[in-house]
């Protein structure tokens, strides 16, 4: 197993480096001697064991991988110096070269994972400025112990992937509470409506899993079966389905695209 060192996360009691800095040491990819946190105002009252501390100075001074955990708004107040380490932002939309720029790092990533790192089932898209081999391997060691890794070699993908995966659960929630909605509209009592969408999701993510389908595979079977649930996809891809997805999308991309001073 690759040796990572000590991991600093700047921002470790948020809610994403805070799922990060737990999978770390629940899957003993690290020992609690080699995580290094940071919190602002209120300390964590966590049983990881980890160190932790308000000094991103010291912290980056100590660690050798420095983890960038902080909102955009905040980035602007950290004010480190991170030359010869390795670098990685998962905030949404604060470029790669502001990152190099601020830090005096030229081994600067950004990672957009989704809060399900927390429970290992992440998605972390990465994108690294260098060809570094082994700085690619560390964010690998990294991100998998949340889930699946991806590495996108163009930075924008980074920025797309900010609106789509960065989401998470958010989107199928919205589908599944819009499900909810129709079915309260129909007549159906709140608590049994929200009960079935519910149960809708969760095992749509479970069946999808063990399948091997593609979602487009999915989709197309219930589509060439033509039953009831053919009509219903057909109605909604004909009322601007994928339209809306792909506009909501965007305003979410351009937004990510609009969270930084420097761009
Ligand atoms: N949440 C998500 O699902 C995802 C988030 N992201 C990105 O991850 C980043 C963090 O998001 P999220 O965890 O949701 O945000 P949170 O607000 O939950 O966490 C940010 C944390 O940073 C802390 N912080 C701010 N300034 C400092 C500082 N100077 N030193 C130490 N800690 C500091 C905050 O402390 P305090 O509370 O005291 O202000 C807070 O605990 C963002 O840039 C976001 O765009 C990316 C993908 C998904
Ligand atoms: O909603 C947000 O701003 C964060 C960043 C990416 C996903 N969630």
């Amino acid at each position: 197993m690759m040796d990572l060192g000590k991991v600093g996360l700047i921002g470790g009691a948020g809610w994403l480096g805070g799922a990060i800095a737990a999978r770390l040491i629940e899957t003993g990819r690290l020992t609690p001697d080699r995580l290094i946190c940071s919190y602002r105002r209120t300390r964590p009252d966590d049983d990881l064991g980890c160190a932790w501390t308000t000094d991103n100075v010291a912290l980056a001074g100590a660690a050798d991988t420095i983890m960038l955990c902080v909102r955009p708004d905040d980035w602007p107040t950290i004010r480190i110096e991170a030359a010869d380490k390795l670098v990685i932002s998962v905030m949404a939309g604060v470029p790669l070269k502001q990152i190099a720029a601020r830090t005096k790092s030229r081994r600067v990533a950004r990672a957009l994972p989704n809060a399900a790192v927390g429970i290992g089932f992440g998605y972390t898209p990465y994108h690294l400025a260098s060809e570094d081999a082994s700085d690619a391997a560390r964010i690998e060691a990294i991100f998998k112990c949340g889930g699946l890794v991806d590495r996108v070699l163009d930075e924008d993908h980074i920025d797309y992937f900010t609106a789509m995966s960065g989401s998470g659960a958010a989107f199928p929630a919205l589908l599944t509470d819009a499900l909810a909605a129709a079915a309260i509209k129909h007549g159906i009592p709140e608590t049994i409506a929200h009960r079935a969408a519910q149960q809708v999701l969760i095992a749509a993510g479970r069946l999808q899993e063990t399948s091997g389908d593609s979602v487009s595979q999915t989709v197309q079977s219930f589509i060439d079966y033509e039953g009831t649930t053919a009509a219903g996809i057909l109605a909604m891809r004909r009322n601007g389905f994928d339209e809306i997805v792909d506009r909501g999308l965007w305003v979410a991309y351009r937004k990510a695209l609009s969270m930084s001073s420097g761009r």
